[in-house]
């Protein structure tokens, strides 16, 4: 099946004005933004949803503590509309199930955020992943965690695109899949581990990619994510 692959910018900064410029710059090209833990701790919740303005909001929060605590934390950022909401599948079952419970209450009907479990961060390599405990490859741990999730009644999953086909086969077209670890052919890889160019996510199965730096540090951001835009329509 030919799939539609959409960008989202992450926005990843403490300033409002600077944030609220990128949305600006990079809306026509996007189909969300994103901000996460930098940008809510330094500006606070509100501020995210008046940066995206227009541009559907991918709010990454990467929840993750007890059922009851995550459940109540859903039901806290109803009023934001975010488009998208992460939380981490490393949270269990119960933790998953509380959250979309939760979801499924505090959201009126046809607004709901879908539910992305966040599975091995981009940034672990296997070393890295085995000092955490697990004994196994991220491509492994990623369809363990990916399958928890899936049953737990998540939306998708955050994965690095190296796992998109493995995901696809066990788990079919139904969850989105939003792979980071995104880098446009000659940029920095910097912390990210597990990468894969922006046309190569494309043809592995991604419905959404994830790209931060690589725009945001560009000497022209629209400009950059007008060109990554124009990858995966190619
Ligand atoms: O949940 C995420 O969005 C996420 C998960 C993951 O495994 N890896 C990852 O990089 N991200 C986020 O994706 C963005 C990647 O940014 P760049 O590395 O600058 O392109 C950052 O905002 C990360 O917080």
């Amino acid at each position: 099946m030919k799939r539609h692959t959409g960008l989202i910018v992450a926005l990843d900064t403490q300033d409002v004005a600077q944030a609220r410029a990128w949305a600006g710059a990079v809306g026509p090209a996007a189909g969300a933004v994103k901000l996460g833990l930098e940008f809510a701790y330094s500006a606070g919740l509100d501020a995210m949803a008046e940066v995206a303005g227009g541009v559907p909001l991918f709010l990454d929060l990467k929840l993750h503590d007890i059922p009851n605590t995550v459940g109540s934390a859903v039901r806290a950022l109803s009023h934001l509309r975010p488009r998208l909401l992460t939380l981490h599948a490393s949270g269990g079952r119960a933790m998953m199930e509380a959250a979309r419970k939760a979801c499924d209450e505090a959201f009126p009907e046809g607004e709901r955020p879908a539910l992305l479990a966040v599975t091995v961060l981009t940034s672990l390599d296997d070393q890295a992943l085995a000092e955490t405990g697990v004994n196994d490859t991220p491509r492994n741990q990623v369809l363990r965690l990916g399958k928890l999730a899936v049953s737990s009644g998540m939306d998708g999953l955050v994965c690095s695109a190296h796992e998109l086909s493995p995901l696809r086969d066990a788990l079919g077209d139904a969850p989105l899949l939003v792979t980071p670890g995104i880098r446009p052919a000659g940029s920095q890889a910097g912390d990210q581990k597990r990468i894969m160019t922006p046309a190569q996510a494309r043809d592995a199965g991604a419905d959404w990619i994830v790209v931060g730096r690589p725009v945001t540090q560009a000497a022209d951001p629209a400009e950059a994510a007008r060109a990554i835009a124009a990858e995966l329509a190619g």
